[in-house]
């Protein structure tokens, strides 16, 4: 080998040890920041991170992967001289490779809910998710600040209102005639829940019913469903970076779906908009109950020019996301339970039959079956308290989006430092049985009738129900509540499935007349038995893995009622 030849290659050599140099100890160091616990925080209980990653990797749904975390957290609660249960009011977790509190005492979920300046959601965009940003923008459930305020008061008047039960009850009427075809076959109750609540939110929204019910595998719902299933593949979650790489074929395809999907949406918004305008020159008025979400956001979006199109469009995907899938999850907890517990559904029945009458199910068909009215749907009491209930113990949102801290914050006597991750456990305090009894993990909707659970029962002066101020039984009716008290203040910010504060779920109100008018009609028509693996038999059920809680592999036997 030449001198010059020696030379070069001891020198590429050096250059190469000099980078390894930096490098090593660069990653080094960040991996350190990453797994290293922020001293304020070190005496808190934490669920080891080999616990969070073995957890991710457990089969059976969240139940499961949940019960992973807290072997894992209260294990070491036990080895560090703390009571089993100290972790309950607040620990750690590792996500997205940092440190995050996990609150699960009523009153710091409170503190957050109040507090939306200081506990700002994290948004797409903020963690990497470039496909999710794209498809659902910002809007009112994914921004903060101003940004939100502005989004929340187009968004107001749209849910502020009393709502017509005729738009649910026309697509369960479908979905009648649908599972009237299957009685004697076991039904998938997810996929049935799922399409009732798309076609009646694309209703809701924007006046045109997509008809899933008929017609699942029509392009437009195919290309949603598709869509939001790519999106929630676990490669995405967690390595969103990968969402970035364009070259990678899944991601060009989710991009030009999205595209697709923009499409139709703008379409959807141009007709409606054109539809606004011709009404209001003519000075034509329409009633409140007759306006879709999309024509009163068009209004409200006219006095306010900085609400743009691209706004209108953002919010009514995410109303999209946001409102069909929890209900559906909401619905298949509670018909599930009405399966397990027959005496329930019988005692559920009696109350719908007392205010609707009995039906004569041999000669009414399901294209006539009646549709309570708004006034008769708010006497579903208890109905109401086996909605409560499967919410308790399987809020479709186990947690409220991830928050961070603007500004370093005290909570009882922690100062979590600026920037923390913060994570409300809705599961967590929902069934903790320091809060409800012994009987935490039992699902008992009397319990929504007895003096206990926060102090508020039927009857209670506090009917506020998604931030609508009803103040006479009259127009709790006539707003379509119930004598069931559904604020998070009722019960000390202990059952909080739609969240709380200001930042409460808009839809709360829409979603619980959809399942008592869903239900209800169900109620009259059929009755139904379980049919599951001995999980689901036996009271505990496999779960969904992924964002949202419901039982899954339950299948239910529908029988007409009076039928032979
Ligand atoms: C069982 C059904 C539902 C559950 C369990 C549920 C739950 C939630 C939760 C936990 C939040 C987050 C609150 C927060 O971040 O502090 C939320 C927000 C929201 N939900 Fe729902 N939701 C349901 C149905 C609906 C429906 C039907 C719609 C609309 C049609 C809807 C629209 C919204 C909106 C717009 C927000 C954002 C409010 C804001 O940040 O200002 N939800 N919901």
């Amino acid at each position: 080998m030449s001198a010059l030849a020696t030379a070069t290659s001891v020198s590429a050599g050096s250059a190469l040890l000099t980078l390894l140099a930096v490098i090593v100890p660069y990653f080094a160091y960040k991996i350190y920041k990453s797994i290293a616990v922020p001293s304020a925080l070190a005496h808190l209980p934490r669920i080891p991170i080999s616990a969070t990653l073995k957890s991710v990797l457990t089969p059976g749904g969240f139940i499961n992967e949940n019960k992973v975390q807290v072997e894992a957290v209260q294990k070491y609660c036990v080895e560090h001289g703390m009571d089993k249960d100290a972790w309950r009011d607040m620990h750690l977790i590792w996500l997205f490779g940092t440190w995050g509190v996990v609150l699960g005492k009523p009153e710091h979920l409170r503190t957050v809910f109040l507090n939306t300046d200081t506990f700002p959601k994290f948004l797409y965009g903020d963690v990497g998710f470039e496909l999710h940003q794209k498809f659902v923008g910002f809007n009112v459930i994914l921004s903060n600040g101003d940004m939100w305020k502005l989004h929340r008061k187009v968004a107001n008047p749209a849910f502020h209102r009393s709502w017509s039960t005729q738009v649910m009850g026309t697509c369960t009427r479908t979905l009648l005639e649908q599972l009237d075809l299957l009685t004697g076959t076991p039904v998938d109750l997810f996929d049935w829940m799922q399409r009732v609540t798309l076609d009646v939110l694309s209703l809701a929204t924007f006046g045109q019913n997509l008809d899933a019910l008929r017609n699942p595998n029509s392009h437009i719902v195919t290309l949603y469903n598709d869509l939001m299933k790519d999106l929630q593949r676990p490669l995405f979650q967690l390595m969103p970076f990968l969402q970035k790489v364009k070259l990678i074929p899944l991601v060009r395809d989710i991009h030009r779906r999205i595209d697709e999907f923009d499409e139709f949406v703008e379409g959807v918004i141009k007709v409606k908009e054109a539809e606004v305008k011709q009404r209001l020159a003519a000075g034509i008025a329409k009633d409140e109950k007759d306006r879709d979400l999309l024509e009163c956001m068009i209004e409200a979006a006219m006095n306010d020019p900085e609400f743009t199109r691209r706004d209108l469009r953002s919010n009514l995907v995410i109303f999209f996301i946001a409102g069909h899938d929890t209900t559906a999850s909401s619905l298949v907890t509670s018909l599930y339970y009405l399966a397990l517990h027959p005496e329930f559904q019988t005692k559920a029945r009696a109350e719908v039959l007392s205010v609707l009458g009995d039906v004569d199910n041999t000669t009414t068909s399901a294209a006539d079956f009646p549709v309570p009215t708004t006034a008769e749907q708010a006497q579903f009491d208890f109905l109401t308290c086996i909605i409560k209930e499967a919410l308790r113990l399987y809020p479709a949102v186990t947690g409220l989006p991830l928050r961070r801290t603007a500004k370093p914050v005290t909570m009882g006597n922690v100062a979590i430092p600026k920037g923390t991750p913060i994570h409300a456990d809705i599961y967590g305090v929902q069934r903790n049985p320091a809060i409800w009894g012994d009987d935490a993990g039992v699902f008992r909707p009397e319990r929504w009738l007895e003096d206990r659970a926060g102090g508020a029962k039927v009857g209670s002066a506090n009917k506020v129900n998604a931030g609508a101020s009803v103040n006479s039984e009259k127009d709790a009716v006539k707003a379509g509540t119930t004598a069931i008290p559904m604020a998070p203040s009722a019960h000390g910010f202990a059952w909080v499935p739609f969240g709380g504060g200001q930042r409460l779920c808009l839809g709360q109100q829409f979603s619980l007349i959809e399942q008592r008018v869903v239900l209800s009609m169900l109620l009259l028509r059929y009755e139904w038995t379980l049919v599951g693996d001995a999980d689901a038999l036996t009271g505990h059920p496999k779960t969904a893995s992924g964002v949202l809680l419901h039982p899954v592999n339950v299948k239910l036997n529908f029988k007409i009622r009076g039928a032979k």
